[in-house]
């Protein structure tokens, strides 16, 4: 089973008139060891093989879906990087993402705090980077109950106070669940892209009006 929350109505997939192939960034966030490259080989390969090594990379992946061709960016980063400290994200990582994926794993709370002060450095970069990508939190591991620390409540809890979609999956048990986390997270972009481009065209009349009404006051 899988958990989830929706911090929106889903997006309505006629928002997005054409046809072209669509591209999104996608940056994997969190702790050391909480199954960031589980989740991105799961989502790559369908597979889950146990042990994935340190490498920081970005991998592409097309996927049909709704008809509609889609390429997913995925970064798949590396813990305490640089020694800025766990849970650093950097202004390349800020302005590369168009949504973010912060997993914990619920048998480590220190990883849950993590995703905490992820969500917040996110949300306060808001001001230098407008239109923060929307965020799903992930709680890993749920095939490990008897290890469980952190309470299906408070990752529910947290994503409900900050705006963020939740799930709680096992990247070791099944592929379904982190298929829902990414078609998720594209349907969050999809709805963001569409708001922004609905405001820049209200933005535009806006202009236009100004101009005119401007222009005829001073005649
Ligand atoms: N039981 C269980 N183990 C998992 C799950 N997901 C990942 N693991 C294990 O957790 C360990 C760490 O997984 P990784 O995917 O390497 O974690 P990571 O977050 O990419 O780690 P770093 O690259 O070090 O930041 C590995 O031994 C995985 O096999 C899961 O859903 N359940």
């Amino acid at each position: 089973m899988v958990v989830q929350v929706n911090p929106r109505t889903r997006h309505n997939k006629a928002m997005e008139g054409s046809q072209q192939k669509v591209e999104v960034n996608v940056l994997l966030l969190g702790a050391e060891s909480v199954g960031k490259s589980a989740l991105t080989v799961r989502f790559l390969t369908r597979r889950f093989i146990g042990e994935y090594g340190d490498i920081e990379s970005i991998y592409s992946h097309t996927d049909r879906i709704d008809g509609r061709e889609i390429c997913f960016n995925i970064w798949d980063s590396l813990c305490s990087q640089n020694g800025e400290g766990e849970g650093h994200i950097s202004e390349r990582q800020l302005q590369w993402t168009d949504g973010f994926i912060l997993v914990y794993s619920i048998c480590d709370r220190a990883s849950f705090n993590v995703v905490q002060q992820q969500v917040q450095r996110i949300r306060q970069a808001k001001s230098k980077f407008p239109g923060t990508p929307p965020i799903i939190i992930v709680g890993n591991k749920r095939d490990l109950q008897h290890r469980r620390t952190v309470s299906s409540e408070e990752g529910r809890i947290l994503a409900l106070s900050t705006d963020c979609g939740f799930f709680e999956i096992s990247a070791a048990e099944t592929y379904h669940g982190v298929l829902l986390v990414f078609h998720e997270l594209l349907d969050l972009i999809r709805e963001a892209r569409a708001l922004k481009k609905g405001a820049a065209g209200i933005k535009g009349i806006v202009r236009s009006m100004s101009a005119v009404f401007g222009r005829k006051r001073t005649e």
